[in-house]
């Protein structure tokens, strides 16, 4: 309005010209504007329209969008519940935000956090890759209980994830939220893309831009070592021949978090999971689903290679895994990156790949030997030629960094943590079945 107001202020002044009144003499200045006024009319109306509509646009913008209020809203008659999860026990305490947090292996690390005094706050957009009913027994029976309080929200609203930092200061983020799977790319390969790479750049964005910005502890996978023959499977190893477009959407963001600690200074730990399994698991995961066909008297296939070759995973229980991601979290770096205020990072900040398997790879037959040992059931097998669309022949991880870096030592054999398995399984569903779930 400044630019304006001589404009205006002339305008005022001058004096309708009657015939009566002798005119007042007329400045420089004005007699400047008002010739400009009168030879270039229509043309200024247009510039008034354009300036007009400028002050309106920018109005509107500088509003609150609607999707920006109603995170507001619903953030802020959270705000409470929310801080009152961040809080951790003691001032050494870690302020962690969980991502995927009533996924399989976010709620058990989120619930370990949170027991040992840690400040959580989880996010998950509950998606019904699968049983969204599993989801919020996980909730309700170990979140809850251990008070770890979930926002429902998806790691792709920027919008959202910006509030939830500007509400709370969170040291790390345990970033989890994922589309999982290495067969489903067949059916849906646009929904990795959009959780495991523009979710996770959402993340990423979301925590460089934070006031002071968080350490980032995330998974990758053992898929991304593709074929590679070369065992145990060495962080120094080639991963750059994916076989499932899974494998790829977790490479890339291996690429995409090594870009981003290099320019925005953030501490990143990349920890490739080998085939977690247990209590709580995830119903799409072989283990998991043989022992609901095994138990139903349906047949199984069971994969082979070549020439009836054996078909190997480096499964690793649940508990070990959760280990290895705290003491990440624990060993993880602070951030080098001035955040929000957009200055040069202070230094090169952490970056880190690390395996985290079992180191003893077990076979396919194994497995299924163990859970009609445990099942007490006979399965019904079939052998089928390992369809080529994600699976890799064989895993087995090399843990020697993880062992240096965070002190891993997973300690959990296949039989133990698949008895482990079984017995929640059989618990979980008969519950589910006496309260006619
Ligand atoms: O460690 C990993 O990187 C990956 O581990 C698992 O992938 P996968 O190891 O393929 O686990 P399952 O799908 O449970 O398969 C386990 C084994 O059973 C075999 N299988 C699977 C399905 C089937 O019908 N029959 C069969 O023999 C697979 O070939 C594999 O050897 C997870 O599903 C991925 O999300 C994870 O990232």
């Amino acid at each position: 309005m400044t630019a304006l107001k001589p404009i205006l202020n002339h305008i005022d002044t001058i004096p309708p010209n009657t015939g009566k009144f002798k005119p007042v003499k007329p400045s420089v200045y004005f007699i400047h504007h008002r010739l400009r006024f009168h030879t270039s009319s229509p043309k200024c109306a247009l510039w008034w329209i354009i300036f007009l509509s400028l002050i309106i646009m920018l109005f509107f913008l500088s509003q609150p969008s609607t999707t920006a209020h109603l995170h507001t809203t619903m953030l802020s008659s959270k705000s409470t519940l929310i801080r009152l999860s961040a809080t951790p026990r003691s001032t050494q305490g870690h302020i962690v935000l969980v991502t995927g947090a009533v996924g399989f292996v976010g709620a058990h690390a989120s619930v370990a956090l949170k027991r040992r005094g840690d400040g959580v706050v989880g996010l998950d957009n509950y998606n019904p890759y699968y049983d969204v009913g599993l989801k919020t027994s996980r909730k309700t029976q170990l979140l809850d209980r251990a008070g770890v309080f979930v926002v429902k929200g998806d790691i792709n609203d920027d919008v959202l994830l910006r509030e939830l930092f500007d509400l709370v200061r969170f040291t790390h983020v345990l970033h989890l939220a994922a589309q999982a799977g290495v067969r489903y790319a067949m059916i849906d390969p646009s929904s990795y893309i959009k959780s495991n790479i523009d979710g996770f750049v959402n993340v990423l964005e979301a925590a460089k831009n934070a006031v002071v910005p968080p350490a980032i502890v995330w998974a990758s996978s053992s898929s991304v070592y593709g074929l590679n023959s070369k065992v145990p499977f060495s962080e120094q190893d080639r991963t750059d021949h994916p076989v499932s477009l899974y494998a790829a959407t977790k490479k890339a963001g291996e690429a995409i978090a090594h870009a981003y600690n290099h320019i925005h200074g953030l501490s990143i730990t990349g920890l490739r999971f080998f085939t977690v399994y247990g209590p709580w698991g995830r119903p799409d995961m072989a283990y998991f689903f043989f022992t609901k066909d095994i138990l139903n008297r349906k047949q199984i296939s069971i994969f082979e290679g070549e020439n009836h070759g054996t078909i190997a995973r480096d499964f690793t229980y649940i508990d070990d895994v959760v280990k290895g991601c705290l003491s990440a979290i624990d060993t993880a770096k602070k951030s080098t990156g001035n955040g929000r205020n957009g200055r040069k990072k202070k230094g090169e900040a952490q970056f880190r790949i690390i395996n985290l398997g079992n180191t003893s790879p077990v076979s396919v037959h194994k497995l299924v030997r163990l859970l009609e040992k445990l099942l007490k059931v006979k399965a019904k097998k079939k052998m089928v030629l390992m369809p080529r669309n994600g699976d890799v022949p064989f895993t087995h991880a090399d843990i020697s960094l993880a062992r240096m870096e965070l002190g891993y030592k997973p300690r959990v054999d296949l039989e133990t943590g698949l008895r482990k398995f079984v017995k929640w399984y059989l618990d979980y569903y008969d519950v589910k079945k006496k309260s006619s779930w």
